[in-house]
């Protein structure tokens, strides 16, 4: 078990006392392993940062296995615990994680994102990534994975009308608070970013940085964790694009005590949430559609529509998109029901092999 110096040192990795409960478990079956987080993942190796300091690792082929059998990977944020060898380790066991954030890839298969946040910033660039339909997409991802989030829009030194703006997104969400802490307006490159978000930032706190490609996520990374490690898009690297962009997941540790995931700007984002997810995540349509003159209103052209008065059409075509994409995902869930059992088929047919050789 840990004692209070470890302890300390994973809470300023973003150990939070609701993990503690699940360790004892799964520390008795790997006594000698350690905890430590997942901080980087490059193919199949793994960055990991414990009480000790950092260490590659590599997966047990038996976690992998057992993982993949319920369609899931490690991500960045997990908890694992990881049993040394020589300088590097192997990750046997993965603590549940208490939130985690996917999405699905062309193929429809479940593709995590990141494990274990406590607080999403939803970046948004007032320069032209400033699309508010990209924003609702990234809400319902949040929403439907229980973690609170805060737009943050970025950029805020170039942009001209700013107060115009800022009063556009609030208008744009005026009416839906299930997990929306705040909108913010930061310059990611100042150091006054950290003020504005220190409400977020506290001592074990895990926080996510998501948006789109050049929206500035890495900018801010270096300024709240004080570091300049992330190379950002003003660095001119020595490549054909002359641009900097982040290829992989990172966590970092900031300044105030609080973690600071970077991701790549995702190009495409297909929600892994169905009809009813989404729904919920529009809480704004939800509410107000109770005030509508007809029950099953469908809040086009009907007469007495309290959704179209309330809610912008931005955020009602937003809506209406989006669970149009879910419902269509859900044809092929049960392809993809399919295809996993025939996956869970060929893992126990190893595993059998594998038993039946060992007893020659
Ligand atoms: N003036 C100003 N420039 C910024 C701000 N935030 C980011 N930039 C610039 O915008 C460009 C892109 O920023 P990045 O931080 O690399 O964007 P990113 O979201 O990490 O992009 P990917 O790594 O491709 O996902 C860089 O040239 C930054 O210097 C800001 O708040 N103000
Ligand atoms: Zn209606």
């Amino acid at each position: 078990m840990l004692d209070s110096l470890q302890f300390e040192a994973l809470r300023r990795l973003g150990l939070n006392q609701s993990i503690l409960p699940l360790l004892p478990a799964l520390s008795d079956q790997h006594p000698a392993a350690a905890l430590v987080r997942v901080t980087e993942i490059h193919r199949d190796v793994l960055r990991l940062e414990g009480a000790d300091g950092a260490m590659q690792g590599r997966i047990r082929p038996a976690l992998l296995s057992a993982l993949r059998a319920h369609g899931q990977r490690l991500a960045v944020g997990d908890w694992v615990l990881a049993q040394p060898e020589g300088d590097s380790a192997w990750v046997c066991a993965r603590i549940p994680p208490l939130s985690a954030l996917s999405r699905r890839d062309p193929e429809g298969w479940l593709q995590p994102l990141v494990s274990n946040i406590d607080c999403a910033l939803l970046v948004l660039g007032l320069d032209k990534d400033f699309n508010l339909a990209r924003l609702d997409r990234y809400l319902v991802l949040t929403r439907s994975a229980d973690v609170p989030a805060v737009v943050v829009l970025s950029k805020a030194d170039l942009c001209a009308n700013l107060p115009d703006r800022l009063a556009e997104v609030r208008r744009h969400l005026a009416h839906s608070h299930a997990g929306l802490l705040d909108v913010v307006a930061v310059d990611g490159t100042s150091a006054e970013s950290c003020s504005v978000l220190e409400p977020y930032m506290g001592l074990g706190q895990t926080l996510v940085l998501l948006g789109s490609s050049g929206a500035g996520k890495s900018t801010l990374t270096n300024t709240l964790s004080g570091q300049s490690e992330q190379l950002t898009g003003s660095v001119r690297l020595d490549d054909s694009r002359g641009r900097h962009t982040t290829t992989s997941r990172s966590l970092h540790r900031c300044t105030s005590g609080a973690c600071i995931i970077d991701t790549p700007g995702l190009r495409s984002l297909t929600l892994d949430a169905d009809a009813n997810a989404v729904a919920q995540a529009f809480d704004d349509v939800q509410n107000l559609a109770q005030a509508c003159r007809f029950r099953n209103c469908s809040h086009g052209d009907e007469p007495g529509c309290a959704v179209r008065e309330g809610v912008s059409a931005k955020r009602l075509k937003s809506y209406e998109k989006l669970q149009r994409e879910a419902q269509r995902g859900e044809m092929s869930y049960l392809e993809r029901r399919e295809r996993l059992a025939e996956w869970k088929r060929i893992v126990k047919g190893v595993q059998l092999k594998q038993r039946l050789r060992g007893r020659d």
